[in-house]
């Protein structure tokens, strides 16, 4: 499974010039093999419209489908799971809702987050951020490399490192021994989102954890 896990953005891809349904299908293309559809400011209607939509090219591609906070958009359309963070549904109800079979991916924004959470049975971390980034707003200090190192090796589960992941920080991320990278704008906002999703998903390839 790909290393990189695209959350998107539509207001980045709009800003770089390009639809949605346009930057999913380049990173599929390229090889990423999860898509979080992340939609903040959408209108219940038009969420399911839209996660129909990209539903269609993750199953073209073989890809997961999560749905970012929403577990009645990710029930209704019966995507492959959903990501709650901390201020969202509790993970133990999330689960409960979606069921066993589904994906349930949990942020955790610092240790003492990550210890209460990590026997419980997560699909993966979403950790973060790591470093700053200025794509989500309502954040938190970042977590450093030293702070994904300590969860990584103690861990019983996939980690996927999220904020502020760009190309020339990727290697020192993948040595700590993490599942992969969720990025963001290194995506939704390059020109060429193909060419940005090979380059990073060509990084996390060949690299030798610590
Ligand atoms: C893979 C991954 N990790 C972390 C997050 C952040 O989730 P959350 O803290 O709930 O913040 P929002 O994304 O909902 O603003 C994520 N979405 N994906
Ligand atoms: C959704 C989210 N959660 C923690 S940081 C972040 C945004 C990451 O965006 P970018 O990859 O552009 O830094
Ligand atoms: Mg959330």
């Amino acid at each position: 499974m790909s290393a990189i896990y695209l959350v998107t953005d539509a207001s980045l891809c709009d800003q770089a010039g390009h639809t949605l349904e346009f930057v999913v299908e380049a990173a599929l293309q390229a090889g990423v093999r999860w898509i979080q559809l992340r939609e903040k400011e959408e209108t219940t209607r038009n969420f399911v419209r839209k996660a129909q939509q990209i539903q269609q090219l993750t199953q073209a591609y073989g890809a997961k489908l999560i749905i970012n906070d929403r577990i009645d958009v990710a029930l209704a359309i019966d995507a492959d799971g959903v990501h709650v963070g901390q201020s969202d549904m509790p993970y133990a109800l999330a689960r409960r809702l979606v069921g066993p079979d589904k994906i349930v991916g949990l942020s955790v924004t610092n240790l003492a987050e990550w210890e209460e959470a990590e026997a419980w049975d997560v699909d993966y971390f979403g950790a973060g951020p790591i470093f700053h980034t200025d794509t989500k707003r309502d954040i938190t200090p970042p977590m450093g490399l030293e702070g994904l190192r300590h969860m990584r090796q103690h861990s019983q589960h996939p980690i996927f490192a999220i904020g502020g992941i760009h190309e020339h920080n990727l290697d020192a991320l993948m040595q700590t021994g993490i599942a992969g990278v969720a990025v963001v704008s290194a995506i939704c906002s390059a020109t060429d989102p193909a060419t940005a999703a090979r380059r990073l998903l060509h990084l996390t390839q060949h690299v030798q954890s610590s």
